[in-house]
């Protein structure tokens, strides 16, 4: 992503150039859905990959518009080993992963040109302020979980079956990396990654495991560049945020779901209270700026979002800024007084 940089200085550096923070994509999975593609498949969104690139690059495009600084490839799904058990070569698997990022960045290429003529022309929204002239546009390479791979929905349960080692979960995500890796590197491209874990009680991870030792432990190394959450109700993230933020330093990233449940069985998304767990859909944008003042940087959507929530984040996320630079200007006294 950066250049010269180390892993999570690039980050930091990007984050202080466009004033503070930084907006994510919104789902691409679920957008993909809601453009007509069928992911009914073990493959899910991966399988765009192959049958339905231009819709990829649309969904990105569509995000760029919308004033993502930041755009997720469509590799959450893509694995070696999930492509083989499909008939596709190692080879071709690992070239399927190398042409999601390629995709983004087609995408980048075709929004910065817009963005000087074009139908993304400079757009007072997020171009015309002078602290995010500098509006950087990034790709971000999804390394989905072991979960995703078997495709039962154990993302969100962390039951992986017992046999799964940590040196097999280890062995899986390897090649899928170094693909990234080789792509980064041939271009001089040093790689700052985040980490994001889901929880379905605002406590632990998916695992069970505390959210505060998770959170401890991505931000302990080296070459994380951020800490955060993903694909989580909204009505959890404040309270996870401010955990987060009492045991890690590096920034913050949050990109919550609607608050729907996933059912692994028909691959469809249903109202949390229908499927047994509470009120869903707590409005997600009204709480931005909240999630801002107890210490996210990093604010997008994952599943069930789209355009219209990143766009809308994108200008709580202003305000907030506005409004905390309006509180910073009230500490000074207009007139002192001997
Ligand atoms: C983030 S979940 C909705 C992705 C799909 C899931 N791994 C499945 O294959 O059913
Ligand atoms: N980046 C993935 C996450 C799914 S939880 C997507 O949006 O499709
Ligand atoms: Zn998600």
């Amino acid at each position: 992503m950066g250049r010269g940089d180390g892993h999570d200085d690039a980050l930091r550096r990007w984050l202080r150039e466009a004033g503070g923070w930084l907006v994510v994509d919104g789902a691409l999975g679920t957008e993909l859905e809601a453009h007509g593609a069928d992911l009914q498949d073990e493959l899910w969104s991966a399988r765009c990959l192959v049958s339905a690139p231009h819709l990829i690059r649309k969904v990105h495009l569509d995000y760029l518009d919308a004033g993502a600084n930041i755009i997720t490839t469509a590799s959450y799904q893509a694995t070696l080993q999930g492509f083989q058990s499909r008939g596709v070569s190692r080879e071709q698997g690992e070239a399927l992963l190398r042409r999601s990022v390629q995709i983004a960045q087609e995408a980048r290429a075709i929004f910065v040109e817009g963005r000087s003529k074009g139908p993304y022309a400079a757009r007072d929204e997020y171009d015309g302020v002078a602290s995010r002239a500098r509006r950087p546009v990034l790709v971000a390479a999804s390394v989905g979980s072991y979960g995703a791979y078997l495709a039962d929905g154990s993302e969100y349960t962390g039951d992986y079956g017992r046999s799964v080692t940590k040196e097999a979960l280890k062995n899986f995500h390897r090649r899928r990396l170094q693909a990234y890796a080789e792509l980064l590197e041939e271009n001089d491209i040093s790689i700052p990654a985040w980490f994001s874990f889901t929880s379905k009680d605002g406590a632990n991870a998916a695992s069970g495991d505390p959210i505060t030792e998770c959170a401890a432990i991505a931000d302990s190394c080296r070459r994380v560049a951020a800490v955060g959450i993903n694909c989580t109700a909204p009505r959890l993230i404040h309270g996870l945020v401010i955990s987060i933020s009492k045991v890690a330093s590096k920034p913050i990233v949050v990109y919550p779901n609607t608050g729907e449940t996933y059912v692994a069985e028909t691959k469809e998304w249903v109202d949390s209270a229908a499927a047994g767990g509470g009120a869903a859909g707590t409005d997600f944008v009204s709480c931005v700026g909240k999630w801002r003042q107890a210490g996210a940087s990093l604010v997008g959507g994952c599943c069930r979002t789209g355009p219209a929530t990143v766009r809308a984040i994108a200008r709580a996320l202003r305000e907030a800024d506005a409004a905390s630079d309006a509180d910073a200007d009230d500490d000074y006294p207009a007139v002192a007084v001997l």
